[in-house]
C-alpha cells in the first residue's frame, strides 16, 4: 500500500474518487481505516479499497497518512499512530486550525509534515486545494502530494499564514454555495418551476458563471456589469441583494470561517 487515510467519510472518499478515477494509485495501493465494522463495508462497495478497523494498520502499510477525522479527534489519533512513524512517512492533516507545528509537535518526532484543505467538489473531480509542507518535504514529495490533489480538482500551494484563508474561500464555501443554489432554486419554484428542474438552472448558472470568470480572467465586477441592462430585470435584483447585506453577509460568514480556523 502506498496511501491510507484514517477515516474515510466525505472528504476521504472525495479525495480516494478522485485518486482512482486518474489512476494515480490502484485499489490496492489504498488503505483506509474505519471505526466500525459498517464503515469498512461501506468503504469496500464503494471504493473498493483495502481496509482496516486498526488506525496502525494504515501507518504501518502506506507512507503517505492522511488524516481524514473530524479536527476534534486528531489528537486521539495521532497518540495511537505516533510510535509507529517513521522518518519515511509523510503525515497529511486536512483539518482547519491544525497547523504544520501542531502537527510535528503532536507526533514528537521529526516528520514530513503536510496541510491540505481540499473541498467536497473534488468528488467531481472538480475539487480546490489549499496545499503547504514543512521543510523536511522534499520537491519529490511535494510532487507527489501534488499528483494527488490534482487528480481531483486544482491546487495551489500557498503559505501556511493562508490556510484559515483558503479553508473560508474553498473548503467551506461548497456549503455557501449550495445554500445560494437552494435559495435561487425555491424562488424559481414559488414562480411555478418544478424543483428538479429549478436545481439544474440554477446549478448550471452558478457553474457556467464559475466557468465564464476562470477562462476568461474578466473581473467579476464586469462580468456582472455584462449581465445588468440599463432600467432591466438583473439591476432591480442587484439593488435588492444590495440592500439586504449581500456582500457584507457573505464577506462576514468567511470572516467567521478563518476566524473559527485560527482558534482551532
Ligand atoms: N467535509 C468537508 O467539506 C471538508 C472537510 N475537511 C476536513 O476533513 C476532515 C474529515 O471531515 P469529513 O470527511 O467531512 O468528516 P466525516 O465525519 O464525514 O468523516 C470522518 C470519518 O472518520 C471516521 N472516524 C472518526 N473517528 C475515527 C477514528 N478514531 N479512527 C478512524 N476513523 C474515525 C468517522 O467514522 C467518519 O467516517 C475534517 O478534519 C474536516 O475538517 C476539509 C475540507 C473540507
Ligand atoms: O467545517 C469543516 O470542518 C470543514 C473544513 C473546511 C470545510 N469543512
Amino acid at each position: 500500500m502506498k496511501i491510507g487515510f484514517i477515516g474515510c467519510g466525505n472528504m476521504g472518499s472525495a479525495m480516494i474518487g478522485g485518486i482512482l478515477k486518474n489512476g494515480v494509485f490502484e485499489k490496492n495501493e489504498i488503505i483506509v481505516s474505519n471505526l466500525t465494522e459498517e464503515g469498512s463495508r461501506r468503504s469496500q462497495e464503494k471504493l473498493g479499497v483495502v481496509t482496516t478497523l486498526d488506525n496502525c494498520e494504515v501507518v504501518k502499510n502506506a507512507n503517505i497518512v492522511i488524516l481524514a477525522v473530524k479536527p476534534q479527534f486528531y489528537e486521539e489519533v495521532i497518540g495511537e499512530i505516533k510510535n509507529f512513524l517513521t522518518p519515511q512517512h509523510m503525515i497529511v492533516g486536512i483539518a482547519p486550525g491544525k497547523t504544520l507545528a501542531w502537527l510535528e509537535e503532536k507526533c514528537e518526532q521529526p516528520l514530513k509534515v503536510v496541510r491540505l484543505m481540499p473541498n467536497t467538489p473534488a468528488q467531481v473531480g472538480a475539487g480546490m486545494t489549499g496545499a503547504c509542507v514543512n521543510d523536511r518535504v522534499t520537491e519529490e514529495d511535494l510532487d507527489q502530494i501534488l499528483a494527488i490533489t490534482n487528480s481531483f480538482g486544482r491546487t495551489e500551494v500557498v503559505p501556511e499564514r493562508l490556510m484559515d484563508a483558503v479553508s473560508a474561500v474553498s473548503g467551506c464555501s461548497p456549503a455557501y454555495v449550495f445554500m445560494f443554489i437552494e435559495a435561487m432554486a425555491d424562488a424559481a419554484v414559488a414562480q411555478g418551476m418544478p424543483r428538479k428542474q429549478a436545481y439544474q438552472f440554477a446549478a448550471q448558472a452558478v457553474l457556467g458563471s464559475a466557468k465564464l470568470l476562470l477562462e476568461t480572467g474578466m473581473h467579476p465586477g464586469e462580468l456582472k456589469d455584462m449581465v445588468c441592462s440599463p432600467a432591466g430585470t438583473t439591476i432591480e435584483g442587484v439593488r435588492i441583494l444590495e440592500k439586504n447585506g449581500f456582500r457584507s453577509a457573505v464577506f462576514e460568514a468567511l470572516q467567521g470561517a478563518a476566524d473559527k480556523g485560527k482558534k482551532m
